[in-house]
């Protein structure tokens, strides 16, 4: 498979920072994968969004994106590939009304009217909140918030989608229905998502996850591996998810447990299983 993200040697340092908040990083990403980006704060999560956005200029290395290295001749052309969906939906609103809002994005890049009109209204559809068109964002719930955003970035028909921590404003039912959202858009619209996160439950279902420490990346591998190695996940001021932990103890009473992560329903079912041959 081909690599629609690559990042090559990558260093940023805010100016009179002392220290760079990203330190010669390189990653790629295969397109159609959700990579997971992890790592306490300050870790230099967001600077890595920013830079791959043309937001902040690299000091060091390079930055490919859907076949075309970012510059300033092809900044335009990447962020029309490139959705992002930030942490706070009130900070992304910029329409009277829900479809406003869709379409604001659509309009700046000059898109036929009736082709917006069309695109908006499937948009809202994908992401059911069509019966929210003319409603005014503000008086929305927190997760039909981010849905709108989604749906701004949907109508935009981007390669990748960065999520930089979509969900942590949400509930945890408001964060569950909105990952399965983007996992249900990931595979209609043939998605790669980069999704930088604080919640494991989230990172454990993508394909990949990578460790960010301190502006270096640290850890790349499965979720299965990544969740594995628990003191060294705790070394980066990262929590191991308690189905993981539960495993851990289980493991050292004796009990044959899988190696393969395991979210907290498929452990309770795992647990079944052995009770049964008892
Ligand atoms: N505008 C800025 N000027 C100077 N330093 C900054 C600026 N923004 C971030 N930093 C520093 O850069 C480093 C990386 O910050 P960044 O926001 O990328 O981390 P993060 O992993 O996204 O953190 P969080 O999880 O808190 O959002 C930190 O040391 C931070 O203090």
């Amino acid at each position: 498979m081909s690599k629609i993200i690559q990042i090559n040697n990558l260093s940023y340092t805010y100016p009179e920072a002392q220290q760079p908040a990203l330190d010669d990083v390189s990653l790629q990403v295969e397109a159609g994968d959700w990579v997971a980006v992890i790592g306490h704060n300050g870790s230099g999560k967001s600077t890595l969004a920013k830079n791959m956005l043309g937001l902040l200029e690299p000091s060091a290395g390079q930055i490919q994106i859907a076949g075309m290295t970012l510059s300033e001749q092809t900044v335009w052309d990447i962020r029309a590939q490139v959705g992002i969906v930030f942490q706070n939906p009130d900070n992304q609103f910029v329409g009277a009304t829900v479809a406003d809002d869709v379409a604001f994005g659509l309009e700046n890049r000059a898109v036929p009217r009736d082709e917006m009109i069309q695109r908006v209204a499937d948009a809202l559809k994908t992401v059911k909140m069509s019966e929210f068109a003319n409603r005014e964002p503000a008086h929305l719930s927190g997760g039909q918030k981010q849905r709108v955003a989604i749906a701004g970035v949907v109508a935009q028909r981007p390669q990748v989608l960065i999520l930089d921590e979509a969900t942590s404003m949400l509930d945890p039912a408001g964060r569950r229905d909105v990952v399965n959202l983007i996992h249900e858009l990931k595979d209609q619209m043939n998605l790669t998502v980069l999704s930088i996160t604080h919640d494991l439950q989230e990172a454990a279902r993508a394909d990949d996850v990578i460790v960010l420490d301190n502006g270096h990346v640290v850890q790349t591998g499965s979720p299965a591996q990544i969740f594995a190695s628990g003191s060294q996940l705790a070394k980066y001021g990262l929590d191991v998810p308690y189905a993981e932990r539960l495993k851990e103890g289980l493991r050292a009473h004796g009990l044959d447990m899988p190696s393969d992560y395991l979210s907290e329903e498929g452990l309770v079912d795992y647990l079944w299983t052995l009770s049964s041959t008892m």
